[in-house]
């Protein structure tokens, strides 16, 4: 889906990331880890095409797909003056017609996405009388309603209690077997290691881009610095 060559993420001339070569899988589940400040996200926006590489190139197959994105929260305004519902239903627009509106079988897809994240009883409410936790699991249902080829998350559980990062991993395990690929920068380990088959660690001086279960040395072949 995605081919790295040579790719150094980063701001301008600046390179944040090192060299990355390798190839994000169509259907696969990858986990971005690694220290504060070494540039998860700054490779994350690169891969989404939000940032243009410092050097190197990434080639999309067979085309830049329709990417779920869900930025930092402290990124996000939490102030609009809309409802939980009006929010989940913009993640239906993709397939739908503009000027006919939700039909009846959008509409109970929006219920469903509600319920899925156990929101169904607040879809009247407004966005800014939410909690984080809320507007995060509110975000997910227009994710999982969205049904984009590529969904990118950056650090979905920051900020969030246990109960509900277990319900939101759910939707994300839930989009990765219906065949959606996903990158996702985290920094809980055990998350990783439970859910994600592949992880690429970051280091400010190497990368290690592999198989979950092995250990970053074992990785190294499947790695370029
Ligand atoms: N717009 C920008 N222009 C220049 N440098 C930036 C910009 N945004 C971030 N940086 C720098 O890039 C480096 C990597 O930042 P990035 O946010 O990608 O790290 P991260 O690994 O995601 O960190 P964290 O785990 O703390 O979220 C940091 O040193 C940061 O100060």
């Amino acid at each position: 889906m995605i081919e790295l060559d040579h790719l150094v993420a980063g701001y301008g001339s600046c390179a944040i990331t090192p060299s990355l070569c390798g190839v994000v899988e169509a259907g696969s589940m990858t986990a971005i880890v690694g220290a504060n400040g070494c540039g998860k996200s700054t490779l994350l926006k690169t891969l989404a095409g939000l940032l243009p590489p410092v050097s190197g190139t990434l080639h999309w197959s067979p085309s830049r797909p329709v990417i779920g994105w869900l930025a930092q929260r402290q990124t996000l305004d939490l102030h609009f003056p809309i409802t939980v519902q009006d929010v989940v239903s913009m993640g239906a627009w993709p397939r739908i017609s503009l000027f006919r509106g939700l039909n009846r079988q959008a509409r109970a897809r929006v219920f469903e996405a509600l319920e899925r994240v156990g929101m169904l009883n607040m879809a009247k409410t407004t966005v800014e009388a939410l909690s984080g936790g809320q507007f995060q699991r509110m975000l997910f249902a227009r994710m999982w309603l969205q049904q984009a080829p590529l969904v990118m998350l950056d650090e979905p559980f920051t900020g969030i209690d246990e109960t509900t990062s277990h319900v939101l991993m759910e939707q994300i395990v839930d989009m990765h077997q219906q065949g959606q690929t996903i990158l996702a920068v985290l920094h809980d380990s055990e998350r990783v290691k439970r859910y994600f088959p592949q992880t690429l660690r970051l280091d400010t001086e190497s990368a290690h881009w592999g198989a979950t279960e092995l250990t970053p040395a074992q990785n190294s072949g499947a790695c370029l610095v």
